[in-house]
């Protein structure tokens, strides 16, 4: 095998790469490159096995989906047809979920600096939770509630103090973070007592996330330990019940052969063992345990076609292929130095002959998708397949030398359906004025 199948990749009867049953030469053919392709299969599946984590241990629990991860109508369908709810961190976010006929009231609403406007759009939505992370919203939440004399479920995020292994960017649970209240300084202490004398906003429960494609399960127990201490200190000195503990997300997902997470539920059983037999010697009211994870869920089922055009050869020194995207469809290479891996889709199995670089096309010396790809011979034309691209891809997607943004399909039981256009150039001036 020269290439890692994921979900249902395979290579079909006529040796190229199939992706949902569906020929991805086919795709390239009817929808134009560069285009995302998501395999629908491998969503349920992710999906149903983290709950199945919850379901076999019969807790209470709700699966936010971290919606930043890939935002689109046709993924909140998904999330409604699989009965799980949505994070959602912004006005955006918020009217997207709202299109597709999310229902609100399984949304929470996470931001380190949300507007009057969005907590607004996001209480005449019906949000179920807010998810408060600092005094300005604290304040700002107050006089919004007060006018409507409405009343909102609200947990408190909190930074626990703890460096999760990832990238730098990638950290959230550190005490110098933007992020949350800071439990040591005693921050997140006063958070809850100004909010428990609040009339109108209704503590239901903590929210830690310590950070993203995160691989080992220690800091997530950390964090739950980080929660479970201070629920208890508040059950106790305070006497305020935490109904909810949302561990948040950041389960690693594999983007190239250095990578090695466990599957993604493994992450939540470690969390979920761990904060029920805290909560038990603690004798706490057993939480409902809330977990909320993007790239698991969508990562690995994104694969984003490509034709390859122009080619460098720099003689001892390095050979560029380059392809009809890059860091407007996929910046994390540029912004994070990701690891991505590559197949040509009209012989994904065969031997490679050269190690290349796959380039992109924009104006940007760091506009490269892979330094080191192993392929075999390769001519314009040929369409390549990048993998894992479907968290934090079209969701960071952008028009950077005003290129448009590609289309999305999606593949289940072998039939394609678009479900986001292709922009066309007058849709890149539609603002211009
Ligand atoms: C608050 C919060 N929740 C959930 C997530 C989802 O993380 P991931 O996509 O790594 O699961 C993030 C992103 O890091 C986040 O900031
Ligand atoms: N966008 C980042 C993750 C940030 C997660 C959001 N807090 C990535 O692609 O890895």
């Amino acid at each position: 095998m020269s290439y890692y199948h994921y979900g249902t990749m395979s290579t079909n009867a006529a040796g190229h790469l199939a992706i949902g049953g569906v020929d991805t030469l086919d795709l390239a053919r009817e929808f134009g490159t560069p285009l995302y392709v998501y395999d629908v299969a491998l969503i349920r599946e992710r999906i149903r096995a983290f709950k199945r984590v919850f379901e076999t241990r019969n807790i209470d629990y709700h699966i936010s989906y971290a919606s930043k991860a890939f935002s689109t109508k046709a993924m909140y369908r998904i999330l409604t047809e699989e009965g799980i709810g949505a994070d959602v961190v912004s006005g955006g976010e918020i009217y997207t979920a709202q299109s597709a006929g999310f229902d609100m009231s399984q949304a929470s609403f996470n931001g380190n600096n949300k507007s009057a406007a969005e907590l607004k759009a996001a209480l005449a939505a019906g949000v179920g939770h807010v998810i408060i992370d600092n005094f300005h919203e604290i304040e700002l939440l107050e006089s919004i509630l007060a006018a409507t004399q409405q009343q909102l479920k609200v947990l408190i995020r909190v930074t626990p103090g703890i460096s999760a292994h990832t990238h730098e960017y990638d950290m959230t649970g550190q005490v110098d973070s933007k992020f949350g209240f800071d439990i040591q300084s005693g921050q997140a202490d006063k958070a809850v007592q100004q909010i428990q004398r609040s009339k109108f906003l209704k503590y239901d429960g903590l929210h830690v996330h310590i950070g993203s494609q995160i691989f080992e399960t220690v800091g997530f127990e950390k964090a739950a330990d980080a929660l479970i201490k201070l629920a208890t200190k508040w059950t106790n000195e305070l006497n305020i019940t935490t109904n909810i503990f949302n561990v948040g997300g950041g389960f690693g997902v594999r983007y190239s052969t250095s990578d090695t997470p466990l599957a993604p539920q493994v992450y939540v059983e470690d969390i979920v063992d761990e904060i029920l037999k805290q909560t038990q010697a603690a004798h706490l009211k057993q939480p409902a345990i809330w977990i909320e994870p993007g790239r698991s869920i969508v990562a690995e089922a994104g694969t984003t076609l490509y034709t390859i055009g122009a080619r460098k050869d720099i003689p001892n020194v390095r050979s560029y292929v380059a392809v009809d995207g890059g860091m407007g469809d996929n910046i994390r290479p540029a912004l994070y130095q990701a690891k991505y891996e590559a197949a040509l889709c009209n012989d994904p199995e065969a031997a490679p002959i050269e190690t290349v670089a796959i380039a992109g096309k924009y104006c940007e010396s760091g506009d490269m998708l892979i330094w080191d790809q192993p392929l075999p011979k390769t001519v314009p034309g040929d369409i390549l397949a990048t993998f894992v691209t479907g968290a934090y891809g079209y969701a960071m997607a952008n028009n950077y030398n005003r290129n448009p943004r590609p289309a999305i399909v999606f593949v289940e039981n072998n039939q394609a359906q678009l479900v986001v256009k292709r922009e066309s150039y007058a849709d890149l001036t539609r603002l211009d004025i």
